[in-house]
């Protein structure tokens, strides 16, 4: 299914955003857009304000300044319809212990004008084999997967996705990145929040880095703080060199081994390494 869509212009749209709890100041005076079928990730570290941030977005909290459009409506006065057009991955399985997968995915599509095909969508989260199996017997992780299935079962044009695979077995993490590729090349925007930085980097178009409720970095996983330009750790067996021209260097290290290089690395920084820089933290090698 392609999605039709209605609003012109970014899917979100944020200018100075500001908000308060008491005299802390969670988000302070944020930007930010995120382009029409793009996965957008949100990182930062904990209380940094990324879970305030979407939940403004969503029309769950509201902000003390600044202005904020998502699909063209401000979220804060948005209706039924403007919500019908958006998909969140709430824990809400939790609430239907007594119900199967099955039951609950079509109680959940009676809701939306645009239900995605109720079997197709088990199947997307590879719930298959448990369609008729109670929510309370599921496992954690399929749970989760069930959440997911509930997210996007209103064929979302904008889908808030926080921390949605805590939990997964690595096989799940990775068609769980699959079916979330999928949507996004059907159109759906996608805006992701997550403490893997390998989720990131596998889904992410482009990153937002917040701190203390400020967007200190934001760029593609592959551009985020310089990350091309930096050096590349060259390792060998005999020794390691950082350098800004690794090939050169392994050149040069093959003539000296007559062939093969023993035990060679060539490291660059991982998104990991680039967002501790980022928030201030250090790391260890
Ligand atoms: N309802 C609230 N009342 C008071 N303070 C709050 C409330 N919600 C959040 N905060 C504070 O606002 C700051 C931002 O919290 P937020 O939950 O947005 O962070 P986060 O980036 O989502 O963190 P995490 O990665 O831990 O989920 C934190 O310092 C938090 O303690």
């Amino acid at each position: 299914m392609v999605i039709d869509r209605t609003s012109p212009g970014a899917p979100v749209r944020v200018r100075g955003l500001v908000k308060r709890y008491r005299d802390l100041i969670a988000v302070d005076r944020l930007d930010l857009d995120i382009d029409s079928g793009e996965i957008f990730a949100l990182l930062g570290p904990n209380g940094a304000g990324k879970t305030t941030t979407t939940e403004i977005l969503e029309g769950f909290r509201r902000r003390d300044d600044g202005e904020v459009s998502v699909l063209g409506e401000d979220p804060q006065v948005a209706g039924r319809s403007w919500r019908s057009r958006i998909g969140i991955v709430l824990q809400s399985s939790n609430d239907y212990a007594e119900l199967s997968v099955e039951e609950l995915t079509r109680h959940f599509a009676r809701y939306y004008p645009r239900a995605r095909d109720v079997d197709e969508v088990i199947g997307a989260v590879g719930l298959e084999s448990k369609r008729r199996t109670r929510v309370r017997a599921l496992s954690g992780g399929q749970r989760r997967r069930l959440d997911v299935a509930l997210g996007i079962i209103g064929t979302p044009e904008l889908l808030f996705l926080d921390e949605p695979t805590t939990g997964f077995d690595p096989q799940a993490r990775r068609s769980f990145w699959e079916l979330i590729r999928r949507l996004r090349d059907e159109g759906t925007t996608i805006l992701l929040t997550t403490h893997y930085l390998d989720e990131a980097e596998q889904l992410a178009d482009r990153v937002g880095v917040i701190t203390a409720g400020r967007l200190v970095a934001l760029d593609s996983p592959e551009r985020l703080g310089g990350r091309e330009s930096r050096q590349a750790r060259v390792r060998w067996r005999d020794g390691e060199e950082m350098t800004d021209s690794p090939t050169r260097l392994v050149t040069e290290l093959a003539g000296r081994y007559d062939g093969e290089i023993p035990g060679l690395q060539v490291l660059r920084p991982t998104l990991e390494d680039i967002y501790l820089s980022l928030i201030g933290g250090e790391r260890d090698e």
